[in-house]
């Protein structure tokens, strides 16, 4: 049980990429492939994306992207270009290793299957992972605790901000995590559209023999920190947990979906 919270220098020093990976996204065993969290959010994604709902653009900055590109998959068929971004050096690292080729990549094959069986023809697989390195045009250090999380690199404003599972992770109670909302949001342009994805009621998760703290949010506080924070919601999903045999490994009781859009200044 993770009494403390889980700061960036235990992220940096603990977080133990490969592990977790293998935890929670190894096809078939994967905690989260059994889990509804993934389907529920890669669902969502591809009903955001690539259904006319006008979440397209140039630019998309992916926060706290972690180890994992699966929720990259459908965003790479409406952005020109996306930034990865991630604290710990191991999970940007990670994320190299895969966008490259190169040895001991992590295999996302039947993850990416699963969102080309979505999107219409499973076996499209291997175009669609070109396409995402493709589209993957950095991998940037993040730190959502920072004014511009990107220092001390200023980039021009995205079209769209994704984030999924990293503000809960990342911030050790609500006034950080509506604090992080806004530093995100000063990489997003006005109008531009937020895409967030992760669990509400969840205090830890495991990784290997590590516990890792998570901040608990409900539904009501992240309506109000979205729209305290300048945006408009225009989609609020949340599919309450059936399936309770992993609860030891990542308790939560149940995944979020939200897409906002940010408003303009006028
Ligand atoms: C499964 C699973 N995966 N994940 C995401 C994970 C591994 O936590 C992660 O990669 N993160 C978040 C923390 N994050 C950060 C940590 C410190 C400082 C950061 C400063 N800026 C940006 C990011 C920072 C770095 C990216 C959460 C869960 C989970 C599922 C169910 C229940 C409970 C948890």
């Amino acid at each position: 049980m993770a009494s403390h919270f889980s700061d960036k220098q235990t992220y940096q020093k603990d977080f133990d990429s490969k592990a977790y990976l293998e935890m929670y996204y190894a096809a078939e065993k994967g905690h989260l492939i059994k889990d509804e969290y993934l389907k529920f959010i890669l669902k969502n994604l591809f009903n955001t994306f690539t259904s006319g709902m006008g979440c397209k653009g140039n630019l998309l900055i992916d926060i706290g992207t972690g180890p994992t590109i699966y929720q990259l998959l459908s965003a790479c068929e409406s952005f020109k270009e996306i930034i990865a971004t991630d604290y710990t050096d191991r999970n940007r690292q990670e994320l190299e290793t895969w966008l490259k080729k190169e040895p001991g990549a992590f295999d996302w094959s039947s993850v990416v299957k699963s969102v080309c069986e979505l999107e219409g023809d499973r076996e499209k697989w291997a175009e669609k992972e070109e396409k995402l390195r493709r589209t993957v045009a950095q991998v940037l250090k993040c730190d959502v605790t920072e004014k511009n999380p990107l220092d001390p690199l200023v980039l021009p404003q995205a079209d769209c901000l994704l984030t999924c599972l990293c503000l809960e992770g990342a911030c050790k109670d609500q006034d950080t995590f509506c604090c992080a909302l806004r530093n995100i949001s000063s990489l997003l342009k006005p109008g531009g559209h937020l895409v967030m994805g992760g669990v509400l009621g969840s205090d830890m998760y495991m990784v290997g023999e590590k516990p890792f703290s998570v901040l608990s949010i409900d539904k009501e506080f992240l309506e109000k920190a979205v729209s305290d924070g300048g945006y408009v919601v225009e989609k609020f999903e949340v599919q309450p947990r059936s399936d309770m045999t992993g609860f030891h490994l990542a308790r939560h009781n149940a995944a979020f979906f939200v897409l906002a859009r940010k408003m303009s200044l006028k």
